[in-house]
């Protein structure tokens, strides 16, 4: 009979409420081999669950879910939270097929309050299930736990300066490391590293004032006194940082590897009138030395040889890779070219950028809709923008595309990374609305190159030859190198394949290589667009001389280009036959790319029979 570790002995929160401070420790040191251990196997955020560790030990030893509700920030931080939530046997499944989600899912576990996966939305959900308790008269504490990356994410101010007048069950943990996935950037993060420099002054300044709330009679009317005035001894004692000035009241900075010193922190938050911000400061990476190191290269990894270690944190054979060199070749030669990203430098290949060109490179943190107007600012002052984004993160920035961008024609160049299906990520990030939202955008061009040397050209393209907004996309991941791909003349933005066949398969981007295995089986001409927004006259002339089309998108049906294409040949009284094979069902779970091709009938076999038909 094998003895049960401490970690298999915990079967729900109630558990780690039994333990005292050094078995939580040693819970702590195996919960990180797990960790380690898992994240190796399977790939995941491995930095930032580590950092974690002890500070979801204290919430689950001073918080008891479901009643009280943990909405956890982009959520990559969870793991732990998993582990201790009755989910620790199929830990070794996360991210898989099937497995468990690297993301919070309230469909797998009550202990999961909130979905989360894009950034900053943790304060307004938390925000939210607070006045539903309050309205229904449920009890329970409702908790945000934000990173200081989330912080610089315009949301979470929006969710602030609507929460410090709320009554009080809200407690807001900010898990500060000092770290997006690059280091944080802005006057925020700046901020809260000088208040992190100086916990003497504010353990100073909150004994005052928990000495004042103590002591009998007048210590309470002093505190109201000095609370309501303006005065000097005021901002001495209350005034601290500017969480207080909206309204919360401030506890921290608080070592977030402290586990007695977390609890305190959270017990007597619970006990305070109003809702609180509680400054946590942690390690990125901590208990794995080279990610302790190098935290930034172990935010999110594929899985990696422990022994080694250091998974590449931005692949030299990728689309990133091929877009960040090309863009600085073009701005060796045109300084009016800038590159913007939204926390997001090495994950987009702007790295090269910033080396090259660190005065007209812009890390404007998680703030994907400032990023656009910004850009658009850039562009109307005679500046030629290149905003870097990952397809799923510029959803956020619909409005500012249309309002900012297009309705006055600014020429923004969008570069969207990982276009179409992302794999292990899963739901929240699979990149496949981007073509549905941006074909509503007026004056609006999409470019889908299909290799690097595409790519190159299409960037270029959009850079010089176009006005108004514009925008390339491409996968993650690298390039189909056995693909037969000559230049595209890209004012024509096609390609016709002709094997003389009556029947034309119309598609773009990544899927074009199933496309192509498919035709190899059930021969048909092949009309890859490389523009593939507007679709031209001259592009649909051509496909009305066939009797049979196929549009295949990895993408969204409604709103995409194979919907808009049908629309446009019935309205041209076209005759002949049209099938759609895009994405109907827009919540794809996580697994392997590949497989989610299969299972979408986007694969070369499922597509052999679609041709078939
Ligand atoms: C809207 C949005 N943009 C970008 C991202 C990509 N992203 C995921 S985690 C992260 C950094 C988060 O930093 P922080 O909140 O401090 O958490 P840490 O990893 O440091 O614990 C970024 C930029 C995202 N998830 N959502
Ligand atoms: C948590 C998050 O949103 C990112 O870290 C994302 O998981 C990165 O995905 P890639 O691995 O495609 O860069
Ligand atoms: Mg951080």
């Amino acid at each position: 009979m094998t003895l049960l570790s401490r970690l298999e002995k915990i079967g729900s929160p109630a558990d780690v409420k039994k333990l005292n401070t050094a078995e939580l420790y040693a819970l702590a040191d195996e919960i990180r081999q797990k960790l380690i251990q898992v994240v190796s196997q399977n790939g995941g955020h491995l930095a930032s669950n580590l950092g974690a560790v002890e500070l979801t030990l204290a919430l689950h030893k001073t918080f008891t879910t479901p009643k009280d509700a943990i909405v956890w920030d982009v959520g990559h931080q969870c793991y732990t939270h998993k582990m201790l939530t009755g989910r620790l046997s199929r830990i070794d499944t996360i991210r898989t097929e099937g497995g468990l989600s690297g993301f919070p899912k309230p469909y797998e576990s009550e202990h999961d309050a909130f979905v989360a996966g894009h950034a900053s939305t943790s304060i307004s959900a938390a925000l939210g299930l607070s006045e539903a308790k309050r309205l229904q008269g449920d009890e329970g504490y409702v908790v945000a736990v934000i990173g200081d990356g989330a912080l610089t994410g315009g949301m979470a101010y929006e969710a602030l300066n609507n929460s410090g007048k709320t009554p009080g069950n809200l407690i807001v943990i900010l898990n500060d490391n000092e770290m997006s996935i690059s280091k944080s950037v802005g006057s925020v993060a700046n901020y809260l590293s000088d208040i992190r420099t100086k916990p003497a002054y504010y353990r100073f300044k909150d004994r005052l004032s928990n000495t004042l709330e103590h002591t009998p009679v007048v210590g309470k009317q002093v505190k109201e006194v000095l609370q309501n005035s303006k005065s000097r001894l005021k901002t001495m004692i209350y005034h601290t940082t500017f969480f207080e000035d909206w309204g919360f009241d401030y506890l921290g900075p608080i070592d977030g590897h402290d586990i007695d010193k977390l609890c305190a922190a959270m017990e007597r938050a619970k006990r305070l009138a109003r809702p609180v911000v509680i400054h946590v400061a942690t390690q990125k990476g901590k208990g794995y030395s080279k990610a302790e190191e190098n935290p930034g290269a172990y935010h999110g990894v594929p899985s990696f040889d422990l022994e080694k270690g250091n998974p590449d944190i931005s692949l030299e054979n990728s689309f990133s890779s091929a877009f960040g060199k090309s863009l600085v070749k073009l701005a060796l030669k045109d300084s009016r070219i800038c590159a913007i990203t939204a926390a997001m430098k090495y994950a987009t290949g702007l790295q090269f950028f910033k080396h090259k060109y660190p005065n007209r490179f812009y890390d404007v943190g998680i703030a994907e809709q400032h990023a656009v107007t910004f850009a658009s600012g850039l562009a109307t002052g005679g500046l030629l923008p290149v905003f870097a984004v990952y397809s799923t993160f510029l959803q956020r920035s619909f409005d500012q595309i249309l309002h900012d961008t297009a309705l006055q024609g600014a020429h923004v160049v969008f570069a969207i990374d990982r276009a179409g299906l992302v794999g292990q990520d899963g739901e929240t990030h699979q990149g496949i609305y981007d073509v549905s939202l941006l074909t509503q955008v007026p004056g609006m061009q999409i470019f889908s190159p299909v290799n690097y040397r595409e790519l190159s050209q299409c960037l270029r393209h959009c850079i010089y030859e176009i006005e108004g907004p514009c925008a390339l996309r491409y996968p993650r991941g690298k390039e189909d190198e056995s693909l037969p791909v000559s230049d595209t003349d890209l004012k024509k933005g096609y390609q016709l394949q002709k094997c003389g066949s009556d029947r034309l398969v119309v598609t773009y981007g990544r899927v074009f290589s199933q496309v192509l295995a498919a035709t190899a089986e059930q021969p048909a001409d092949i009309l890859r667009l490389c523009r593939i927004w507007p679709v031209s006259d001259e592009m649909l002339d051509m496909m009305q001389q066939y009797d049979h089309l196929y549009l295949v998108e990895e993408g969204i049906r409604a709103g995409g280009v194979a919907a808009t294409i049908a629309a446009a040949l019935m309205e041209r009284g076209y005759r002949g036959e049209v099938r759609i094979r895009a994405i109907d069902n827009g919540i794809v779970p996580q697994a392997a790319v590949e497989r989610n091709f299969c299972q979408l009938g986007l694969d070369a076999a499922s597509l052999t029979d679609f041709l078939r038909q």
